[in-house]
């Protein structure tokens, strides 16, 4: 049926309805399926019913899919395509704002799963940035991605988490200069608990859940504790910006690129309370004290810098940093899953339980894990301790990760 097709961006209005039709042409519609089901809750459901109006159901149009992503299409009747994974959903907290919209953009483009996994993105805004949130959607519109099958924005968590395969929580609020990232827990605590409630009621029961918003391993817990029904393993805080920033500190300091360092990692919070572990990194195979003879750098430059290095970014640029973050949660992505390669490992935020170091139990805290993947399918994402691997004091934490990545 074509005119349900064309008829969410015949009521969206604007210029991307021109842009929907001719993208629906250049996408080849072969086989028309009706569209999926609208998902309410009963609030909205609610709200349509009273205003039974052109304009409420052109609002729940656009939290289905946005402009051209309404289109139909089928990957199995296309040559180039039919080998293609099955669809992945990805939800997006704060998808308006600094970070997601640099991260958006590395998702679409296949950075994270790979060419052969197209995506569907569902983002999640509030009152405020819903405007914003469709400029964004337009600008992903326009940029034509072929993998980007499929683009949804709303503010109902219960709509936007509904099967997530990922969830990317990122929307609180950032802190400005000289504040401290615990001090946002007030403002920001409450939308990982309620958050945390629509992942546990919607979203996919293997969901991968990576907090960003601060202090993250705090909004970590507080999100998980709130899902009782999903896997605690499955829930992150990011820490992978500390890890990368201590890489490139290490690299700076040994004279070398920043591939050469490996082994890193980021002990504890995202907050200036962390611990980059020097002792067990590695600069071309070798321990860093091998490499870098100044002692005193390692013991405190080093550390003091690596904890501090966000908030002297906030004062030079005035907001926190958003590029190198989008880049550290692709990282985070790919670190889960993609095999760790032998000998090697990443640190992540994760819950406590059942770990090997003798951290105290039930925190979210960063630690060094590994991910092997088996492509098995639904099975999911399993952290194992293993002992066996501890040497020398570098102390590891295994994921076996059997996703169908
Ligand atoms: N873990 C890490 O390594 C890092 C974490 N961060 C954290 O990520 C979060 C997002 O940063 P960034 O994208 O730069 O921030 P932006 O201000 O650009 O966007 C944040 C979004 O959060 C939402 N939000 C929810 N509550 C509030 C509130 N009370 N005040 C303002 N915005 C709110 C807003 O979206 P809406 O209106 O749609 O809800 C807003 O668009 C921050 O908490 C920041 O501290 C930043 C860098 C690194
Ligand atoms: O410093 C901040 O508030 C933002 C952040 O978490 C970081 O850049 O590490």
């Amino acid at each position: 049926d074509l005119s349900s097709l064309a008829r969410p961006q015949a009521l969206r209005g604007g210029s991307t309805g021109a842009l929907g039709a001719h993208a629906a042409r250049r996408r080849s519609v072969q086989l028309l399926r009706p569209r999926r089901p609208t998902f309410r809750c009963s609030v909205e459901a609610a709200k349509q019913q009273v205003q039974g109006t052109l304009a409420a159901e052109a609002e729940a149009a656009r939290k289905e899919c946005f402009g051209v992503f309404c289109t139909t299409y089928d990957l199995e009747a296309d040559e180039k395509t039919k080998s293609w994974k099955k669809l992945v959903n990805v939800s997006v907290s704060g998808a308006a704002g600094m970070i997601s919209n640099h991260l958006l953009f590395k998702l679409a483009s296949g950075e994270v799963f790979g060419q052969d996994q197209p995506i569907a993105l569902k983002l999640l805004g509030s009152e405020r940035s819903l405007q914003a949130l469709e400029g964004v959607a337009m600008e992903l519109e326009d940029s034509l991605y072929p993998l980007l099958r499929e683009v949804s924005i709303g503010i109902d968590p219960y709509v936007i988490f509904e099967d997530a395969d990922w969830a990317l929580l990122i929307g609180a609020k950032p802190r400005g200069p000289g504040v401290e990232r615990a001090a946002l827990l007030d403002i920001n605590g409450q939308i990982f608990a309620e958050q945390g409630k629509a992942l546990n009621a919607v979203a996919s029961r293997n969901v991968k859940v990576i907090v960003v918003g601060n202090p993250c391993n705090t909004n970590a817990l507080i999100c998980l504790k709130n899902a009782p029904n999903l896997p605690a393993k499955n829930f992150h805080a990011l820490t992978r910006l500390d890890e990368n920033r201590a890489k490139c500190q290490l690299a700076l300091k040994a004279g070398v690129f920043y591939d050469k360092i490996s082994n890193m990692t980021i002990w504890g919070n995202h907050s200036t309370t962390q611990v980059p572990d020097f002792l067990n990194a590695k600069i071309n195979g070798r321990p860093v004290k091998e490499v870098i003879k100044d002692t005193k750098w390692l013991e405190e430059d080093f550390t003091i810098t690596v904890q501090k290095r966000g908030g002297v970014l906030i004062q030079k640029w005035g907001r926190s940093s958003a590029a190198s973050t989008a880049v550290s949660i692709v990282d985070a992505m790919r670190s889960l899953v993609t095999p760790t390669p032998e000998g090697d490992w990443f640190s992540t935020g994760v819950y406590t339980t059942g770990n090997p170091y003798g951290i105290a139990e039930d925190i979210v805290f960063s630690m060094p894990c590994r991910s092997k993947v088996r492509f098995q399918t639904e099975i999911p994402i399993t952290f194992l301790p293993d002992r066996s691997i501890i040497q020398d004091g570098n102390l590891h934490y295994d994921i076996i990760h059997t996703g169908r990545w």
